[in-house]
């Protein structure tokens, strides 16, 4: 007999720097008409802009939950710029996203920095969607295993508990370029990532540690990907934006 997955399929919608305030109220009166699985079956996670998470939050359909796309890695205080995790749980904003690719390359996030995020995050009480992946150049070099359990071993010295944290498998030759993984090179991370996890830090954690997919995905690839064993739903950026981001929603078929 089959045991029931214990990990609850998961979809984020990760709008990066995008919107301005009527574009932003077009998205969620989208989302909010959307038909979707009800939430014993999918877990979902929007992600504005951090201006926008008010307005999105007063908004939004109860069944979504909100996340932020970055924070500072400690305390509030005399950081320009900087919103801090106190602040995210302050707000009610159940979840942050961190280090995405765009944070690790375009701001200097380094394992270590991301790694000191997440634990401050999670010791507050925030659900943190951590990302990892690799270059393309890591790839052609077959250095995809090695680079995603360094990124995901810097965290896991760090942390005591994973209950709070989704794993999202983003490589970064996939994120915006339309050039999506293959079904059977997502699987291969997922499998050997679920095994680092399994050797590392224990088999209960990588039994029930979600591990998402993100780079590319679509409506039209969305099925495929999301049906292979380890692929426990997607982070979407560009089609999250869009009407298509509800079909996403709708990858896995749940009526049975
Ligand atoms: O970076 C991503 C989600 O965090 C993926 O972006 P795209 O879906 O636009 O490729």
């Amino acid at each position: 007999m089959c045991s029931p997955n214990p990990r609850k399929f998961f979809v984020g919608g990760n709008w990066k720097c995008n919107g301005t305030v009527d574009e932003v109220k077009k998205i969620v009166c989208m989302l909010n008409s959307g038909e979707v699985p009800c939430p014993n079956h999918i877990e979902t996670i929007i992600s504005p802009p951090f201006v926008f998470i008010p307005l999105v939050k007063s908004m939004l359909r109860t069944d979504f939950q909100i996340a932020a796309q970055n924070c500072w890695k400690g305390k509030g205080g005399a950081f320009t710029g900087e919103i801090s995790a106190e602040m995210l749980a302050n707000l009610g904003v159940p979840w942050v996203i961190l280090g995405h690719s765009e944070r690790r390359t375009l701001c200097g996030e380094t394992d270590a920095v991301v790694a000191e995020k997440t634990a401050y995050a999670l010791n507050l009480g925030l659900k943190v969607c951590l990302c990892v992946g690799e270059t393309l150049q890591e790839r052609e070099a077959n250095q995809t295993g090695c680079v995603v359990s360094r990124q995901t071993a810097a965290v896991a010295a760090k942390i005591g508990c994973w209950a709070n944290v989704v794993i999202a498998y983003e490589p970064i030759w996939a994120i915006g370029t339309g050039k999506v993984a293959t079904p059977q090179q997502a699987q291969e991370v997922h499998y050997n990532l679920r095994k680092w996890l399994d050797c590392n830090v224990s088999p209960q954690v990588a039994m029930n540690t979600r591990i998402i997919y993100g780079g590319s995905v679509t409506a039209a690839n969305c099925k495929e990907i999301g049906s292979n064993p380890d692929v426990d739903g997607f982070l979407v950026g560009g089609a999250s934006l869009k009407e298509e981001f509800i079909t996403i929603l709708n990858a896995r078929n749940f009526q049975h």
